[in-house]
């Protein structure tokens, strides 16, 4: 059924990716077999009831956990076979990441904070793609600034430019807007669904929010571990009825 979600051009793949955590009676199944593929310079958000797996399936896929079985390739790189050197390498280089604490170091400005992934690769700026980025972002004339002085939103920016700055394969979302009143969550979702058509980028995005998953191209639903539907071109009652049929509201 979810055949024609796996095209060849994905970038990242999973194939009957397992995850269990602890052992004997205490084992928890919290991923069961999930195949999916994640097409490039496309929007996903994974959504399901609390305790379905989103985590556990952001981590797998961004090289965060290990499956217990299964494999995960980025790009033609197989994760598993990774160390945990080349775990942290290979995030710092081709992964982006948006959480929802907007993990800004407080006494770095915002140039600084954009660019602390390039300073702790040893990569030299692109100063032209930098300008870029931090005006696709909306945040020219506030580059001197620390995180004290932007709202949440413009901390959520410097953020977002941070993930992008080296040219990540992917960028991974856990509830990047999960802090931000709606109206300001809008806008993130706005610069996230931009950074995707304007520049090609690939984003998934773990949230609980029907109205965050109607920005994305297709919504993944997980119940019990394993991805039981999914939704191209959703809108927000769609996810909204989705959500409800997994028993998440109620
Ligand atoms: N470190 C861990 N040790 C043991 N069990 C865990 C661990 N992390 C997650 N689990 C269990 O695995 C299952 C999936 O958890 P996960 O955090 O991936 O779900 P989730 O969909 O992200 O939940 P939520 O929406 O509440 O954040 C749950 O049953 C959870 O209790």
């Amino acid at each position: 059924m979810l055949g024609r979600l796996v095209p060849m051009n994905n970038v990242v793949r999973l194939d009957a990716v397992s995850k269990v955590y602890g052992r004997g009676q205490s084992a928890v199944a919290a991923l069961r077999e999930v195949t999916i593929g994640i097409p490039k310079g496309s929007f996903t958000a994974v959504m399901g009831p609390s305790g379905s797996g989103k985590s556990t399936f952001l981590h797998c896929a961004a090289g965060l956990d290990r499956p217990t079985s299964g494999s995960v390739r980025l790009g033609d790189t197989e994760l598993s076979a990774m160390n945990e050197t080349e775990l942290t390498e290979l995030r710092r280089e081709r992964i982006g990441f948006v959480f929802q604490a907007f993990n800004l170091v407080p006494s770095l400005t915002v140039t600084q904070n954009i660019t602390l992934p390039l300073r702790l690769a040893g990569v030299r700026t692109d100063e032209a793609w930098l300008r870029g980025i931090v005006e696709r972002v909306g945040l020219t004339g506030r580059t001197d600034h620390r995180p004290a002085q932007l709202s949440g939103g413009q901390q959520q920016r410097v953020a977002i430019a941070r993930a992008l700055v080296a040219r990540p394969e992917v960028v991974f979302g856990d509830e990047p807007t999960g802090a931000l009143d709606m109206m300001t969550a809008r806008d993130v979702l706005a610069l996230l669904r931009e950074v995707v058509d304007g520049l090609g980028q690939t984003v998934v995005m773990v949230t609980h929010d029907p109205i965050a998953a109607s920005y994305a191209d297709t919504v993944l639903f997980l119940a019990d571990g394993r991805i039981v539907d999914s939704v191209t071109a959703p809108t927000v009652d769609m996810v909204a009825e989705r959500m409800t049929r997994l028993g998440a509201y109620v």
